[in-house]
């Protein structure tokens, strides 16, 4: 029997093929990130972030925060996808968790090749989850740079299951998942991280984001996460990048900018478990963890 592309369809939308992504970046990409997450917005001589903005002590290249490779994972995914085989509504898609792997240090400008797959997808009935992995290579070398693994949450886009077990794909093994304040953003926040990339609306059009239920337009969660990893480098690795291996953080409610976002952390061997609030309304907006290459002796 034939299906019509918006019906649920498991074999279609699984053997679908993601279009390769690229991404080029310079220095001026990684400061304008860098700045984009709050780097030097307190203090614009602190040398734990300067490097990330300005060749500090004239260092040869602009060190890149670890974070800054969530971006190879947006591509030109932010206009939506289309999906065969499964229905969902773009203006209610809200970005659910990030996951990173950082092989190794990050240059400070590159041109990369991003493999895009379907890494999951789950039926939560009142939503969908759907997992999508992005593994960048070095264009030229092919060399492996690093992998995100982005979730979205599709409100209204779940309840498809055919059957009464709820639907449930993933690709992967699922085993993988001290008190720092940091500034209040600033209410042109996510109007700067935008500068970044994502060009979404629904960060900066009134009118967009009432349409997904918001009463203003909301902070990027790849923002919020910037700013939680960069507290995490300064506290537990002294301020060096190159200490970071995975990150991984779930969005558990949203951000508006000029919010006061403070992240908590605890140190667990070499996982740095953390979690962000938002200061006026004592929520915690995101959760997650950091594995770290190896401390410091002095901690
Ligand atoms: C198909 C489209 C693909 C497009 C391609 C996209 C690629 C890349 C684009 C990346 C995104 C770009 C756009 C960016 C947008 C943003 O930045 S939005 C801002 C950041 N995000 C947020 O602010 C979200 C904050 N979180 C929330 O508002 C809530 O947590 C929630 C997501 C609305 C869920 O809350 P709620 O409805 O109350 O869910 P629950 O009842 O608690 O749980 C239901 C089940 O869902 C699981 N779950 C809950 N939260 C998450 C989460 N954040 N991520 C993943 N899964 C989640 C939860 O465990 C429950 O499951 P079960 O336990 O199995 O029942």
């Amino acid at each position: 029997m034939a299906t019509s592309d918006s019906e649920f369809n498991p074999d279609l939308l699984l053997a679908h093929k993601l279009p390769e992504t690229r991404s080029t970046y310079n220095e001026r990409d990684v400061a304008i990130y860098a700045l984009g997450v709050g780097a030097c917005g307190q203090d614009a001589v602190d040398s734990d972030e300067l490097k990330f903005v300005y060749h500090e002590n004239g260092q040869e290249h602009i060190q890149v925060l670890p974070t800054f490779v969530s971006l190879f994972s947006l591509g030109s995914l932010t206009d939506g996808l289309d999906l065969p085989g499964f229905k969902y509504d773009p203006s209610l898609l809200l970005h659910g968790q990030q996951y990173i792997e950082v092989y190794r240090p990050l240059p400070s400008k590159a041109s990369l090749i991003n493999k895009v797959s379907l890494a999951g997808l789950q039926d939560k009935g009142k939503a969908a989850i759907l997992e999508i992995e992005t593994r960048s290579y070095e264009q030229g070398s092919d060399e492996l740079l690093c992998m995100n693994r982005t979730t979205v949450f599709l409100r209204g886009a779940g309840g498809f299951s055919k059957s009464s077990q709820p639907f449930s794909y993933k690709n992967y093994p699922s085993n993988q998942g001290l008190a720092v304040k940091i500034p209040q953003s600033q209410p042109s926040a996510a109007l700067l991280y935008r500068l970044s990339g994502d060009y979404n609306p629904l960060h900066s059009d009134p009118n967009v984001a009432k349409l997904a239920g918001f009463p203003r337009p909301i902070l990027h969660g790849l923002c919020t996460l910037g700013f939680a990893i960069k507290a995490v480098i300064k506290c537990i690795c002294k301020g060096d990048p190159s200490a970071v291996k995975t990150i991984s953080g779930r969005f558990l409610a949203t951000v508006f900018p000029g919010e006061t976002l403070i992240t908590e952390m605890w140190l667990q061997g070499l996982r740095v478990l953390y979690q962000t609030k938002v200061k006026e309304r004592d929520k915690a907006v995101l959760s997650g963890y950091v594995d770290i290459r190896g401390l410091s002796s002095s901690l």
